[in-house]
C-alpha cells in the first residue's frame, strides 16, 4: 500500500496527524485556542445509517462501541497511520485476532499505552465517554483521540460523529436533536472539514438526515462525500447507479457504494476481513455494479479518501503555516508580557522600570503627544482643555447675575445700603454689595472645574492601568499604584480648590472700580438717561433741553413737593381716605416693610445704572476668572501631578519591604503564562512540522524525478545514489525559507495529476 505516491500522501497527511495531536494537547478541540483548523473528514449521517461500520470496515478491525440508541457520544478523532510492518506482507488478514504486534490503538489521554487487543479499545472508548458524558446517554463535544498505527490501514484522519437523531429515548435530554446538530455543526461548517455523508442506500436518498445537513454548510457539493451503506440490502432489480452517476444529488467528490456487515453477521462474530471478501464478492458479481466494481466498496473508499485528504492538506497547508505563524507571533507577544520564561530581573529594577513607563506614558497623556492618537475621540490632555475652553467657559458665561437679583431687589438694597441718610447719588454701596454677591456664585462653577479635571486624571490614571503591560502580572503593584496616585490627586486637589477659591474671595473682596475696562458711575448714568430719555416722550420736567427741568429753583421744588410721592415712594402705601394732619397722624412703622408699589422715575433710573455697572464689571470679573481659574489649576494639580508624581511613587513604592510584597504574581497569571508557553511550544512544534513535511515533498520529489530520469538514461542509476547529498541541500534551503519567514504562498506546491485524476475522478466517465 505504501506505494511511491502513498508514502509522499503518509508523510502529508502525518503532518496533519502531528498537529492535531499537538493542538489536542493544549486543550483545543475544533477551533480552540489555538485557533488553527486542520483538514479533517467527519462522518456524518443518522443513526445506524452505517457510520462505525464504515468506519470498521476501513480499519479492518472491530473496534468500536456497538448498541443501541446513541452509541457515538463524543467526537472520536481517529487518526489511521500507515506503519509498514516488519511483516507487513505477510500479514494474516484472515486472523481477526486480539494480539498483533504490527497493530495497535493509542489514546492521547493515556499517553505511552499501547492496546494490541481492539475490544480493550472498544472498551476504553466506552468507559472514557460515559466518564466524560455519564451513563444517560448525554453527549459531549469533547473528543477522543485514537490512533491506530497499522499497514493494513492508509494514512488517514476521520472524525466519528454522533449519530443525528430525532427522538430523545430513555432519560437522554429532551433537546438531544439540537445538542447533536449544534455539535455537528460546528465540525463540518468549518471550510478545512471534508464531510463523508452516510446514507443506507435502501432509503430515500432526498431525505438522507446526513447529506441534508452537508448541503447547508456546503451547498455547492464541493467538499462532500456520499458513502451508501446497505447495498445489499436493496430490493431486487433495484441498483443506485443513478446516485452514482450525480443524477439524482449531484457531489463534486461523488459516492461510493459500500457493503458492511449485517447485525446478524455481527452477532456471530464474523470477522471484517471475511466482511471485506463479501463486499468484493457482491460488487463484482452484480449485474450494476460488476464492470465498475474497482469504484466499489471499503478498499476504493477509503483510497478515496486518502488522496482527498492529501490533496486538500496540501492545498491547505499554507494557509495553515501562515495561521500557525500569526497565532505563534500573537502569543509570544502577550507571553513576553508576562514575563516570558525567562529569568526574572531584580524586582527593584521591575518596580522602578514601571514607574519611569507609567510616569512618561502619564506626562505624554498630557502633553498630548502619544503615539495612539484616536481619530473619533479626545483624549487626555485635549480633554483637560475641553473643561477648562468649553465646559468652564460656557459655565462661567451662563452665569446671568439678573436673573437671581430683580430690580425691586436692587431698590431696597438701593434704600438699605444707603442708612438713614437717604443718598444723594447712585449708591455705590449697593452696587458693591450686589456685585460681591454676583462674583460669589463664579465659585461654584471653579470648584466644579476642578472636580471634572480631577476626574479627567481619574480617567488617565485608569487608561494607563490598563496599558502598561507589566500591571496585567502583578495586580498588587497595580493597586498599590492605584492607590497612590488617587491618594497623591486628592492631595493635590486641597491646594487646588484652595487657590481657586481665593481667587473667587479676592475678586469679591475688592471691588476695582478704577478698572480700565469698567464703565464708570458717570458713563453708566449717562447711558441710562439716554436710554429713559429715548423710552419717555419729553415732559418739561425731564426734558434736557429745557434749561428750567435742569435748575431746581424754590418753585420747582414746591411744585415737586406739591406732586412728590415719598422718598420711600414705592415703599410707603398712604393709606386711602382723608389724610391724618400732623404728629397726631404718624404711627409705628409696621414691623416688616415691604415695597408695594411699582419702581418710580428716580428708582428706575438708579436701578437701571446699578444694573449697567453690575453687568460691566461682572463681566470683567468673568472673563478674569475664565482665564485664570484654569492657570490656577494647572499650577497645582495638573503640572504639578506631572511634575511631582514620579517622586511620589518612588517615595511610596520603591521600599525594598515591599518590593516582594507588590511583585506577587496572581493565579490568573501564573496560569495564563503556563497556557502561554504550552501553547507557544505546541505551535513552535507545530510550525516545524509544517516546514518538514515541506521538505519531505521536495525531497520525494527530487527523488522521483531522479528516478524516472534514471528509468529513461537520462541520470545514471549510480549517480541517483550520489543525490543523497540533496536532502541536506533541500533541509538548508527550507530551514533558510523558514529564518527568513518566506510567506508560505512563496513556497512550492506540487499538483501531481495522479493525485487529481483519483480525487476528483469524474462520475460521468464512470457510470
Ligand atoms: N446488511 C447490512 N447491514 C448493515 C450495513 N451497514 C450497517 N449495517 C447494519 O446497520 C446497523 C447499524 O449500523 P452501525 O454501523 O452501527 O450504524 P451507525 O450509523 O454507526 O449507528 P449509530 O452509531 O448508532 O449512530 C447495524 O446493525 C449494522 O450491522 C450494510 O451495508 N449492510
Amino acid at each position: 500500500m505504501a506505494s511511491g505516491t502513498a508514502g509522499l500522501g503518509t508523510e502529508i497527511v502525518s503532518v496533519i496527524n502531528k498537529l492535531q495531536d499537538v493542538f489536542t494537547s493544549i486543550g483545543s478541540g475544533p477551533g480552540g485556542q489555538a485557533g488553527i483548523d486542520l483538514p479533517q473528514i467527519c462522518v456524518l449521517g443518522s443513526q445506524s445509517s452505517g457510520k462505525s461500520s464504515v468506519l470498521e470496515n476501513i480499519v479492518g478491525r472491530d473496534f468500536l462501541p456497538r448498541g443501541t440508541g446513541i452509541v457515538t457520544r463524543r467526537p472520536l478523532v481517529l487518526q489511521l497511520i500507515n506503519r509498514a510492518a516488519q511483516a507487513a506482507n505477510g500479514v494474516d488478514k484472515t486472523a481477526d485476532k486480539a494480539a498483533n504486534a504490527d497493530e495497535w490503538g493509542e489514546f492521547l489521554h493515556l499517553p505511552g499505552e499501547k492496546f494490541y487487543d481492539f475490544h480493550k479499545i472498544r472498551d476504553e472508548i466506552v468507559r472514557d465517554t460515559e466518564a466524560k458524558t455519564g451513563k444517560n446517554a448525554g453527549i459531549s463535544p469533547q473528543p477522543i483521540n485514537l490512533r491506530i498505527y497499522s499497514p493494513n490501514v492508509l494514512t488517514l484522519t476521520l472524525v466519528d460523529l454522533p449519530g443525528l437523531t430525532k427522538v430523545p429515548v430513555g432519560d437522554q435530554p429532551r433537546d438531544i436533536e439540537k445538542q447533536i446538530r449544534e455539535m455537528l455543526t460546528k465540525y463540518i461548517s468549518k471550510p478545512a472539514c471534508i464531510i463523508l455523508a452516510v446514507t443506507a442506500a435502501n432509503t430515500d436518498l432526498a431525505n438522507s438526515d446526513g447529506l441534508k445537513m452537508a448541503r447547508e454548510v456546503d451547498p455547492e457539493g464541493t467538499r462532500t462525500i456520499g458513502v451508501l451503506t446497505k447495498v445489499d440490502l436493496m430490493d431486487k432489480g433495484t441498483d443506485v447507479v443513478d446516485i452514482l452517476a450525480g443524477r439524482i444529488i449531484p457531489l463534486r467528490l461523488g459516492y461510493v457504494p459500500v457493503v458492511n456487515r449485517g447485525q446478524r453477521d455481527i452477532e456471530n462474530g464474523k470477522p471484517i476481513s471475511s466482511a471485506l471478501e463479501n463486499e468484493r464478492d457482491f460488487f463484482e458479481n452484480h449485474p450494476s455494479y460488476r464492470s465498475k466494481a474497482t469504484f466499489c466498496g471499503t478498499p476504493f473508499l477509503a483510497r478515496k479518501l486518502n488522496m482527498i485528504l492529501m490533496h486538500h492538506i496540501r492545498a491547505t497547508l499554507p494557509d495553515i503555516k501562515s495561521r500557525i505563524s500569526k497565532n505563534l507571533a500573537t502569543y509570544q507577544s502577550e507571553l513576553q508580557t508576562l514575563g516570558g520564561g525567562m529569568g526574572e530581573a531584580n524586582s527593584g529594577n521591575i518596580v522602578l522600570s514601571v514607574i519611569t513607563e507609567f510616569t512618561s506614558e502619564f506626562r505624554t497623556t498630557i502633553d498630548g503627544n502619544t503615539n495612539d492618537l484616536s481619530l473619533n475621540e479626545l483624549s487626555g490632555g485635549a480633554r483637560i482643555s475641553f473643561v477648562f475652553h468649553e465646559l468652564f467657559n460656557n459655565g462661567v458665561k451662563t452665569i446671568d447675575p439678573f436673573d437671581q437679583v430683580k430690580d425691586g431687589d436692587i431698590r431696597t438694597i438701593l434704600y438699605n445700603s444707603s442708612g438713614s441718610t437717604p443718598a444723594l447719588f447712585v449708591g455705590t454701596a449697593a452696587f458693591e454689595v450686589i456685585v460681591k454677591q454676583q462674583i460669589k456664585r463664579l465659585e461654584d462653577p471653579a470648584i466644579k472645574c476642578c472636580q471634572l479635571v480631577y476626574d479627567e486624571l481619574i480617567r488617565i490614571l485608569g487608561q494607563l492601568l490598563a496599558k502598561v503591560q507589566a500591571f496585567r502580572r502583578y495586580p498588587a503593584l497595580r493597586e498599590r499604584f492605584n492607590a497612590v496616585v488617587v491618594n497623591f490627586f486628592k492631595q493635590a486637589m486641597n491646594p487646588t480648590l484652595k487657590l481657586v477659591q481665593d481667587m473667587v474671595a479676592m475678586q469679591a473682596c475688592y471691588v476695582n472700580t478704577t478698572h480700565p475696562d469698567f464703565i464708570g458711575g458717570h458713563k453708566a448714568t449717562a447711558i441710562v438717561s439716554d436710554r429713559l430719555t429715548a423710552n419717555k416722550p419729553p415732559t418739561p420736567a425731564n426734558d434736557p433741553k429745557n434749561p428750567r427741568s435742569s435748575i431746581n429753583n424754590n418753585k420747582d421744588l414746591d411744585v415737586d413737593a406739591k406732586q412728590e410721592q415719598s422718598f420711600f415712594g414705592s415703599f410707603f402705601t398712604p393709606k386711602t381716605g382723608p389724610k391724618k394732619q400732623g404728629v397726631a397722624a404718624m404711627e409705628a412703622p409696621p414691623p416688616n416693610i415691604r415695597p408695594q408699589n411699582a419702581l418710580n422715575d428716580r428708582e428706575t433710573m438708579e436701578t437701571e445704572v446699578i444694573k449697567l455697572l453690575i453687568h460691566s464689571y461682572f463681566n470683567i470679573v468673568k472673563r478674569e476668572m475664565i482665564d485664570m481659574v484654569p492657570k490656577a489649576i494647572s499650577l497645582t494639580l495638573v503640572s504639578f501631578s506631572k511634575e511631582n508624581l514620579q517622586r511620589e511613587l518612588l517615595q511610596e513604592l520603591y521600599k525594598p519591604e515591599v518590593l516582594d510584597e507588590l511583585l506577587k504574581e496572581s493565579d490568573f497569571v501564573v496560569g495564563r503564562r503556563k497556557e502561554l508557553q504550552t501553547m507557544v511550544q505546541a505551535l513552535n512544534k507545530a510550525e516545524e512540522y509544517v516546514i518538514s513535511s515541506y521538505v519531505a515533498v521536495i525531497y520525494n520529489l527530487l527523488l522521483t524525478c531522479l528516478s524516472l530520469f534514471a528509468s529513461l538514461g537520462l541520470w545514471p542509476a549510480y549517480k541517483q545514489r550520489l543525490f543523497a547529498p540533496a536532502l541536506p541541500l533541500s533541509r538548508l534551503l527550507l530551514f533558510l525559507a523558514h529564518c527568513t519567514r518566506t510567506p508560505p504562498h512563496a513556497l512550492p506546491t506540487f499538483h501531481s495529476p495522479a493525485l487529481h485524476t483519483l480525487s476528483h475522478i469524474s462520475l460521468s466517465q464512470v457510470w
